[in-house]
């Protein structure tokens, strides 16, 4: 029987790359949803190609422009966050990617959830965001929630068949991004087409900033804690520019088991979409010849200090890392618009998480209010940038 999948956010990096896996497994794979926010003209095309029983489409314009060309056809066509909820749980999906990027991607991963469906989660954000309450409701329903990410997806691998207990600390790796050694007086000035330039991977551009910042990576540190139930000191993050050892499990005996392979996202997300099965790609293999050695250095929290932000967010806990994660959105929204200056989003962040009203043990509710709350506060700060027009 094949898996019936529902691709939220088909039209992204991640979803794009997950109708590849798709389209090279036909036997195994049947996709029943597909999502888009803007981009009609693809997900008309990926329609029209895939057959899907029902597209979401979350923005208005492009709504109209989708439901037109798909008149003639059977596929349904929804607008709005509210049918994505609604359709991850139709009797005809088996399995969520969760693969929207931001916050918007909560209330679907979590319908999902709800539902009792098997998720696979890129949507990192949602677990920055609602961890806690995320991984609860999937041991209600006894569900797996299954790491896209690739550093999350490695630590997976290296568990599995290991107890849980017998973990000392995990280890994400960095590849530091495309301003790894630079200082202030560089980073001041940089601006989104250099930051948009990521050494290793090809991503959408909201991650390709983080990465830059290294806000991805404490993004990842705290999706790290709730994917594994890991206290806050057994996270350490180490640059490895390479991006080949994707990252590492330390074990009580001091044995590390770390995955590795070519920066090639297909891998996790086949991984996840098949798993416990592993498949069989034609994806390029890892020769030693061409990585004769492999680099790690420690992060530099002082000038990457959105890395700092995130750890202490991470164990300030509560309602903290929903804080993060609203103002980092904003930023980067600003910063991808040329209205904020790239060192100036570690401060409005900063001010953000001292300004926003702490909630030790916030509801879903709660994190939707300091959600929003965040987000006018860092609009607003973010008009003081003399970049801001
Ligand atoms: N790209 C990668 O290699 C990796 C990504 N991830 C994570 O996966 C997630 C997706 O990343 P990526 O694919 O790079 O991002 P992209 O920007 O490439 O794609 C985002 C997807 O989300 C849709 N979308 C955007 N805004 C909304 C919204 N408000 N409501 C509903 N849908 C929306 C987009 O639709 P449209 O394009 O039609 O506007 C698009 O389909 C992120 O959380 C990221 O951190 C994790 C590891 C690696
Ligand atoms: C592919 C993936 O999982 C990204 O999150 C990647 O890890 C980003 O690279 P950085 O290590 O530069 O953040
Ligand atoms: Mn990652």
């Amino acid at each position: 029987m094949k898996k019936r999948l529902a691709i939220l956010g088909s039209t992204g990096s991640i979803g794009t790359q997950a109708l590849g896996v798709v389209d090279a497994h036909p036997e195994l794979f049947d996709v029943e949803i597909l999502s888009a926010h803007s981009n009609a003209d693809l997900l008309i095309e990926q329609s029209q190609k895939y057959k899907p029983n029902a597209v979401v489409v979350t923005n208005e314009n492009a709504y109209e422009k989708v439901k037109k060309a798909l008149n003639n056809t059977d596929i349904k066509v929804f607008s709005g966050a509210n049918a994505l909820c609604d359709v991850v749980q139709w009797d005809t999906v088996d399995m969520v990617l969760a693969a929207i990027v931001g916050f918007a991607g909560l209330h679907s991963t979590i319908a999902a959830i709800d539902a009792g469906k098997q998720v696979a989660i890129a949507n990192k954000e949602t677990l920055v965001v609602a961890g806690e309450i995320v991984m609860q409701k999937a041991k209600e329903k006894n569900i797996l929630p299954l790491p896209v990410d690739s550093e999350h997806s490695a630590l997976f691998q290296c568990m599995i068949g290991e107890h849980l207990d017998s973990v000392e600390k995990v280890i994400l790796t960095a590849s530091g991004g495309p301003f790894l050694g630079k200082k202030t007086n560089f980073l001041v000035n940089v601006k989104k087409d250099h930051a948009l330039q990521h050494p290793n991977w090809v991503m959408g551009a909201k991650i390709t900033i983080d990465s830059a910042t290294l806000m991805n990576k404490g993004l990842e540190m705290i999706e790290a804690k709730w994917l594994f139930d890991l206290q806050n000191d057994q996270i350490d993050v180490v640059i490895h520019p390479q991006s080949i050892i994707h990252s590492l499990v330390q074990f009580k005996d001091g044995s590390l088991k770390a995955q590795m392979g070519l920066p090639d996202m297909k891998l996790p997300i086949q991984y996840a979409l098949a798993f416990p099965q592993r498949l069989n790609n034609d994806f390029k293999r890892f020769d030693f010849k061409d990585f004769p050695k492999l680099n790690f250095e420690q992060p530099d929290y002082k000038t990457f200090r959105n890395l700092a932000l995130a750890k202490d967010a991470m164990y300030k806990g509560g309602n903290a890392t929903c804080v993060l994660n609203a103002a980092n959105e904003v930023v980067v929204h600003g910063f991808l618009q040329n209205k904020v200056g790239f060192l100036e989003m570690n401060d409005i962040i900063e001010r953000a998480l001292n300004d926003v009203a702490f909630i030790e043990k916030p509801t879903l509710q709660d994190l939707e209010e300091t959600d929003a709350a965040t987000r006018r506060l860092t609009e607003s700060l973010l008009k003081g940038s003399q970049l801001y027009n």
